[in-house]
């Protein structure tokens, strides 16, 4: 289009200069109540909101066309966000009606993914960051703001330290200087390239120095200035470009190791925030989340997220849970106060940014309302820091007062056309609304004083839009029309006049009407400047009032689930009838379990699939987690110590999903563990060792072992099917095994039924019960005796041990994956669950090939050829891709050809 422009309209013209000045956006021009795209845009627009492509032809040409409605904006916006599109706003910056000629337009707003700032576009409960990476090797810089709330941080350390920190964080967008390393995100984001130019030091400085008065005393480093001010300066840019975001107004640097670290993989993998299974759909902060407003939500997230390493803050937040424990009805009365409270802190960044309107401000006022209830309801309180939080909270009487004399209760959304300001507030105002009111009155006696005047009894007096007032008169009585009468319009059956003295007042009357609608807008823009200056006090208020929602939610989850408080501090992690605080919540009586594990010490965990392993070892975790971040625990009595990060592997087919080398990212994650984990870490492994063969597995899962053991110190659960690896504690003296038992008892057909207790005991376990696990969860009868077969098979020959690692004994062997000499790959029992679990059992149906394959060797050619096909058909599967029920169907439909082919040798 460029090439045509001289010839364009300048309508057009005027778009593509837009376009232009906004390369990497799609621009939508404000054209009366639509958003409209052209030409390229316009098909781009089209194809992603499913909106009509149409047409605008003018001298110049046809162009193609594309709208959104204004007033419906939001969710087209959101699909053309979810498309990777940022999109700017063109507005219309003056009046149609005050335009000489084309209405002047001006990109108010650019939305991309980490800096949308409509309500409709946020969730209410996690934070939409946009971040800006500077810097590399050790003084690598990190910088997020939340756009919505203004909320901005920034932090630096090592490269592989920030980028752990990218992931927990997950910027919806991410802006990278020059210099930053180009890191492997784990998680969706839209990398911008912002101008390099404003992450440069002095650049920085001045972006940095509207915000702060000592722009070098808030941040740590030069990495950090410059990561803050291309930050700062890309924020400004989206929401205009009209200089610094006022509602910005901390910038505060911290320190992640002040925290409980969880990286990326540990929030996974304990489903603090996302379950991990489709079908569950219960996480941590669903179990947690008994806030009463969207301040707390956010707030809940960001302490189990980042739970606090402080004693002394664990200890008050622990000390106020305890105190809104003991006081139901004050908890109550706060929560009922807290579920009238706005989204103070989105609130306050609107009304500084000159977009919140009446009702906004109203919702400001019902919020305010809130806090002397609040303050009330807290008046006992003894403990310090529900006293010091009660104390904290500011009840802004003059802005509240300010509020409730100016704007009038149930306004209308549009604050340009009256209607918002209370009568009293302004005597300019009330001036001009009373001439209007007199005009109007005026005009509604003028009938009865013209009926009276002319003796015409149907005389009418009536307004259209388009005419004006006037006064009707049917055609019998035309005769008796006064002089002054002016005739306006003639209809069929009658005359309409209006009189000098009409015509006056209706003149006085618009301009009065007129004349209110703009002072009024007047006096809304200077009340919401006023309450904008008291912004940092809002935010203040905003910020007592999220931690007290969250203490309020502890204590209400406490009271509901019997949770009880931890003891901080502790050498050990003792724990009596601990309990999984999502699992306990889905059904089904749960067995609680103890815990006792000295620092340093490492508990081998062994038991059949399904026995309660993984469960058992999260629970731990997350009982660390809930006291850390400030919660009770559902135990029935907890000593702990603080831990400063938690670190997690779980089994490699969990990831199969992921796509890349399960076995590769397994290793990836232990290495950070070894690297990363001190005597102050939880470490739990589920599986390690279990994505290769199993001799290099077992070799795997051993050398870590001794590993942490040895050298790293930290405390450590490591469920394993590996049998084998029960033995390592007797050369470990700090390691020691537990075992999670069933009970057997034999069936009705001879063989043995398992039942799950679900309960943790000293000592190894010594069966893994894999085939039955197989047949509690379905798996076709044949395929269950098939593989009772090969067990029997199993322990009758003696135990295999061609790898020359040490084989297994007795009972053990069965389990021991070491049995499977034959392909050196895993083939435990277990796998067999897995598959009904969805889960890829490549062990199991290797073992069963592998028993085939021999078979066939004995049996010569005559029967090869049909073994051959089901092999290459097993090869050819996908297990990555193939759904729970698929796997089975396509093992049954294995197993008949293969039986067929067993048929056809008889
Ligand atoms: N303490 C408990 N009380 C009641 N039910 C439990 C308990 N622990 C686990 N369960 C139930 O047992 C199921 C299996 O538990 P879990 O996944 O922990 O077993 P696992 O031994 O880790 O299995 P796998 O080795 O196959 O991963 C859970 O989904 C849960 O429903």
């Amino acid at each position: 289009m460029l090439d045509v422009r001289e010839e364009l309209t300048p309508m057009l013209s005027q778009y593509l200069d837009l376009c232009v000045a906004h390369p990497d956006a799609v621009v939508l021009f404000q054209v009366g109540d639509f958003y409209e795209a052209f030409c390229e845009a316009a098909e781009e627009v089209a194809r992603v909101c499913e909106v009509t492509l149409t047409k605008r032809e003018d001298s110049t040409g046809t162009y193609p066309m594309a709208g959104i409605p204004i007033d419906n904006a939001a969710s087209y916006l959101e699909a053309l966000l979810e498309a990777d599109y940022r999109v700017a706003i063109a507005d219309q910056i003056e009046e149609a009606s005050e335009a000489s000629g084309l209405v002047d337009r001006a990109v108010t707003q650019v939305i991309t993914p980490g800096t949308v700032v409509d309500d409709e576009l946020l969730s209410d409960a996690t934070a939409t960051y946009l971040g800006a990476v500077a810097g590399s090797g050790d003084e690598t810089a990190l910088a997020t703001v939340d756009v919505s709330t203004g909320e901005c941080q920034v932090t630096s350390g090592a490269e592989e330290r920030m980028s752990e920190e990218l992931d927990r964080l997950a910027p919806a967008e991410l802006l990278r200087a020059p210099d930053a390393p180009d890191f492997d995100l784990g998680f969706e984001t839209m990398v911008t390239d912002a101008d390099p130019g404003t992450f440069e030091a002095d650049a920085a400085r001045e972006t940095l120095s509207a915000y702060v008065a000592a722009p070098d005393s808030v941040v740590g480093s030069e990495a950090e200035r410059r990561a803050v001010g291309g930050l700062l300066d890309y924020a400004e840019y989206t929401q205009g470009g009209d200089g610094p975001l006022e509602y910005v107004s901390r910038v505060r640097r911290y320190d992640p190791e002040r925290s409980l670290q969880l990286d990326a993989t540990a929030i996974r993998s304990l489903e603090l925030f996302e379950s991990r299974s489709p079908r569950s759909g219960d996480t941590l902060l669903e179990v947690m989340d008994e806030t009463a407003c969207a301040l707390g939500r956010r707030r809940l997230v960001s302490w189990l997220r980042r739970p606090s390493v402080g004693e002394r803050e664990i200890r008050r937040r622990h000390d106020a849970v305890a105190e809104l424990l003991d006081r139901p009805m004050a908890r109550e009365t706060v929560r009922e106060h807290l579920s009238e409270v706005y989204d103070l802190e989105r609130l306050v960044s609107r009304v500084s940014r000159e977009r919140a309107d009446a009702r906004d401000l109203r919702a400001l006022k019902n919020t305010l309302d809130a806090v002397p209830e609040v303050k009330a309801a807290l008046s006992e309180v003894e403990s310090d820091p529900l006293r010091d939080l009660r104390d904290s909270l500011d009840e802004l009487a003059d802005v509240r007062e300010l509020v409730g004399e100016a704007i009038r209760a149930d306004p209308p959304q549009e604050i340009t056309e009256g209607g918002v300001i209370c009568e009293g507030f302004d005597a300019e105002l009330d001036e001009v609304r009373a001439a209007e009111r007199e005009g109007r009155e005026w005009v509604s006696n003028l009938e009865e004083r013209e009926r009276e005047r002319t003796g015409i009894d149907s005389l009418d007096v009536g307004y259209t839009q388009v005419h004006g007032y006037y006064i009707e008169v049917t055609n019998p009585n035309l005769d008796r029309v006064p002089d002054d009468y002016t005739r306006r319009q003639t209809l069929k059956n009658s005359e309409r006049f209006y009189t000098p003295e009409l015509k006056r007042r209706e003149d006085e009357i618009l301009s009065a009407s007129e004349r209110a609608d703009a002072l009024e807008y007047e006096v809304f823009a200077e009340v919401r400047a006023d309450v904008a200056e008291e912004g940092e006090r809002l935010q203040t208020l905003a910020d007592s009032l999220a931690t007290l929602d969250v203490l309020a939610s502890f204590a209400a989850v406490a009271a509901a689930n019997d949770y009880v408080r931890p003891e901080m501090g502790a050498d050990a992690v003792e724990i009596e009838a601990g309990r999984h605080p999502v699992v306990e919540r889905t059904g089904g009586e749960f067995v609680p379990n103890p815990a006792d594990f000295s620092r340093g010490s490492v508990a081998v965990i062994t038991g059949p699939n399904m026995s309660g392993k993984s469960t058992y070892m999260r629970q731990v975790a997350l009982i660390a987690v809930l006291a850390q971040a400030g919660s009770f625990v559902p135990a029935r009595e907890a000593r702990l110590p603080i831990l400063d990060r938690i670190f997690t592997r779980v089994g490699a087919s969990d990831d199969i999903a992921g796509g890349q080398s399960t076995f590769m990212r397994e290793m990836a994650e232990l290495t950070d563990i070894l690297h990363d984990a001190t005597e102050e870490s939880l470490v739990l492994l589920d599986e390690v060792g279990r994505g290769t063969s199993t001799t290099d597995g077992l070799a795997i899962a051993r050398a870590t072992t001794e590993f942490i053991h040895d050298e790293v110190g930290a405390t450590t659960l490591f469920a394993t099917h590996y049998h084998d690896l029960t033995e390592l504690v007797e050369d470990l003296p700090n390691a020691f095994n537990l075992h999670f038992t069933v009970e057997k008892t034999e069936g009705s057909d001879g063989n043995p039924d398992v039942t799950f207790l679900h309960r943790v005991a000293d000592g190894a376990s010594s069966s893994s019960y894999g085939v039955e696990v197989a047949e509690l969860a379905g798996v076709p009868p044949a395929v269950v005796e098939r593989a009772r077969e090969y067990v029997r098979e199993g322990e009758d020959a003696t135990p295999a041990d061609a790898d020359g690692d040490g084989g297994s004994d007795g009972d053990e062997a069965r389990g021991s994956p070491d049995d499977d000499a034959s392909t050196g790959e895993s083939a435990t029992p277990a796998d067999a669950q897995a598959s009904a679990n969805g889960r890829a059992s490549e062990g199991t149906l290797a073992a069963y090939v592998d028993g085939i394959e021999s078979d066939d060797a004995a049996d010569g050619p005559s029967t090869t050829d049909a073994a051959a096909d089901v092999l290459a058909d097993l090869r050819a599967l996908n297990v990555a891709k193939t759904t729970p029920l698929e796997a089975l169907n396509a093992l049954d439909e294995l197993k008949q050809r293969l039986d067929e082919r067993d048929r056809n040798r008889d």
